[in-house]
């Protein structure tokens, strides 16, 4: 008798269409019938992906913010405050510069540990701003994330984990970027799809030969049922 693994999965160029924006639909009957917790770890604030589990409909096991934001379905933990990079946003303001997503954005709105600046913007700058406040930016592929060094999704993903009695050894975590390296280090199996950048692909166990969702579409039919 097999069972399904445990899955981590992140989003943007993850479980993204091939041409890398939106959810591919595809994925939403094979996530629903997962016969084992599914974990959504992104970079994307609280709502997101918690609107995610509520839409596929499967139970909200959520690490946002890069880890900032963990959801055990339970209990919420913040592992950083926004303060510090509000503040580096508020001097690259100063300094001439934007985020890049219009006034009234939602891509900050609920973010509560860190800032995202749109990639169309000046990175230096923020780089530097950021470092005289002890932060780190790191580029996803999808924004600049303002953060907390310390928070990972890998950290996030042992609080979940240690709550829901999920065995990392027995999971298997999909993702595409810098962010989804901690994941790959915390988990038994881990895959980078075919549009990873170099970081998630030297981290990965497996680097796939399809990008986006194709790519997880194939570890979830690789794995299933795979796990005694
Ligand atoms: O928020 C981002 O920049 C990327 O989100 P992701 O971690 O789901 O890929
Ligand atoms: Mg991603």
């Amino acid at each position: 008798m097999t069972d399904d693994p445990p899955l981590v999965l992140d989003i943007d160029g993850t479980l993204t269409r091939p041409e890398g924006w939106g959810i591919d639909p595809r994925v939403f009957d094979p996530l629903r019938n997962w016969d084992a917790p599914v974990v959504i770890a992104t970079g994307k604030a609280f709502p997101y992906p918690v609107a995610l589990c509520h839409f596929v409909g499967i139970p909200e096991l959520v690490v946002a913010e890069n880890g900032g934001v963990v959801y055990t379905g339970d209990d919420v933990f913040f592992t950083a405050d926004r303060a510090a990079a509000q503040a580096v946003l508020e001097d690259y303001r100063a300094a001439g510069y934007e985020t890049g997503w219009g006034p009234e954005n939602t891509v900050n709105r609920w973010r509560e540990t860190e800032i995202a600046v749109n990639l169309d913007q000046p990175v230096e700058p923020l780089r530097e701003i950021a470092a005289d406040y002890g932060l780190e930016v790191i580029d996803t592929g999808y924004a600049y994330h303002v953060k907390d060094a310390a928070p990972n999704k890998g950290d996030g993903l042992e609080t979940i984990a240690e709550h829901a009695g999920i065995d990392l050894e027995r999971t298997v975590a999909v993702g595409d970027s810098i962010n989804d390296v901690s994941t790959f280090e915390a988990v038994g199996r881990s895959f980078a799809v075919a549009n990873a950048d170099d970081l998630a692909r030297d981290a990965a166990d497996e680097v796939l030969e399809d990008v986006h969702a194709d790519g997880t579409l194939a570890v979830l039919e690789r794995v299933r049922g795979s796990v005694d």
